[in-house]
C-alpha cells in the first residue's frame, strides 16, 4: 500500500522545551493508525504538524504530495480533513448550517442529507453549535472533517463522549473510509475503542516512541494471553502455579488467573490438577491482553527502567 503519509524523525520545539523527539510513522491509504500517550506526550504536536499548524524543528513530514505542510498549509487543508477542536465552529452556527457551508467549499462534497443521517444529526439540525450536547458536537465535528472527501483524515478523539450508539456510528464511518482508500490518523484516550478501530498504533510518551504495531501484535509482544475462572472457597494460586510451572495470581477475591497460552496441553494440566486438589470451579475462559492493559504495562515500564 502506498503511504499517505510519512514523518520520518519528528522533532516539535516549543522555545527550547522538546515537546517531540524523535517520532517516525507513517499512515497508507485505505489504513488506520492511532498515536497513543499519556497527557502532554506530544500527540497534538505530532499530527498539527502534519496539519501544517506546527513547524517541525527538525524531520521529514509529507502529507500527500505536501512535503512541507507548515509552509503549504492552505494548499494542503483544502486536501485533508481534520477534526476541529470545540473553537472551530462559530458557537451561534446551526449543526446543519455549518455542515451546508463547508460542504460549499468542495468540488464533490459527501451529500450532507447523508452525513446527517449517518451521524444522527437530524434532531439537533438547527441547534446551535454551544447548545449541542459533547457527544452532538463530536459527530458533526466528524461530519465536517470528512464532508469534503478528503483522502487523508485526522481525528482527534473521534469518540469521546460519544454515547454507545454513536460510538458504533463513528466506528462504521471510520472502517468505510478506510476501506474507500482514505487514510486515517486518529489520536485518543479511549482505548477499547481505538483497538476496534485501527490496523496499527504508535504509541508515545516523553516524545519519544514506546511501542509500534498492530494490536494483534502488541498483544502477541507484550500481552498475557491466558485461561481464567471463578473458584468456590479457597484455592491457593501458589499450589497451582508450582504444579503448572507458570504464574498464577488471583485478579479477584474468588477469580483466577493462569499466565499461560491455552493450549490444549495446558488446558489439560491445569483440569488435571484442579480435579486433583478437589477445587470446585466454574468454566475455563481464555482471556486476552486488552490495548489498554498493555499500554499501561509499556508506559509503567516505561517509566520504571
Ligand atoms: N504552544 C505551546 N507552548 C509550550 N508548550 C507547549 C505548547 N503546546 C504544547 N506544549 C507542551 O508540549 C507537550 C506536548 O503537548 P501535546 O499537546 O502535543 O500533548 P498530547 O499528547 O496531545 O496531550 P493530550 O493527551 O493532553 O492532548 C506538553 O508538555 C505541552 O504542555
Amino acid at each position: 500500500m502506498e503511504d499517505a503519509l510519512e514523518v520520518h524523525d519528528l522533532v516539535v520545539r516549543y522555545g527550547s522545551f522538546e515537546a517531540v523527539r524523535g517520532v517516525s510513522l507513517h499512515v497508507a491509504f485505505g489504513e488506520v493508525v492511532g498515536v497513543l500517550g499519556p497527557n502532554g506526550a506530544g500527540k497534538t504536536s505530532t499530527v498539527e504538524t502534519l496539519e501544517g499548524y506546527r513547524r517541525a524543528a527538525r524531520g521529514e513530514v509529507r502529507v500527500l504530495d505536501v512535503t512541507d505542510p507548515w509552509r503549504h498549509q492552505r494548499t494542503l487543508a483544502r486536501k485533508v480533513g481534520v477534526m476541529l477542536q470545540e473553537g472551530g465552529v462559530p458557537p451561534r452556527m446551526r449543526a446543519l448550517e455549518a455542515l451546508e457551508i463547508y460542504a460549499q467549499f468542495y468540488d464533490d462534497p459527501w451529500p450532507v442529507a447523508e452525513l446527517v443521517d449517518r451521524l444522527a444529526l437530524a434532531p439537533v439540525a438547527t441547534t446551535p453549535f454551544r447548545r449541542l450536547s459533547g457527544g452532538e458536537k463530536q459527530r458533526l465535528l466528524l461530519a465536517l472533517a470528512i464532508v469534503g472527501r478528503p483522502r487523508v483524515v485526522f481525528l482527534d478523539e473521534p469518540t469521546a463522549g460519544v454515547d454507545p450508539v454513536g460510538k458504533r456510528a463513528i466506528r462504521d464511518l471510520v472502517a468505510e473510509l478506510a476501506g474507500s482508500g482514505v487514510a486515517v490518523l486518529l489520536t485518543g484516550h479511549e482505548l477499547e475503542e481505538i483497538d476496534r478501530m485501527v490496523d496499527r498504533v504508535l504509541i508515545i510518551d516523553h516524545g519519544m516512541p514506546v511501542a509500534a504495531g498492530s494490536p494483534a501484535e502488541l498483544r502477541e509482544r507484550f500481552g498475557e494471553a491466558g485461561v481464567e475462572f471463578t473458584v468456590r472457597g479457597r484455592l491457593d494460586p501458589s499450589v497451582l502455579a508450582a504444579r503448572l510451572g507458570v504464574e498464577v495470581r488471583l485478579v479477584a477475591e474468588d477469580r483466577v488467573h493462569v499466565g499461560a497460552s491455552p493450549t490444549p496441553q495446558l488446558v489439560a494440566s491445569l483440569a488435571a490438577v484442579l480435579d486433583e486438589l478437589g477445587a470446585e470451579v466454574g468454566p475455563l475462559e481464555t482471556v486476552e491482553s486488552s490495548l489498554e492493559s498493555i499500554y499501561l504495562r509499556l508506559l509503567d515500564r516505561g517509566e520504571t527502567t
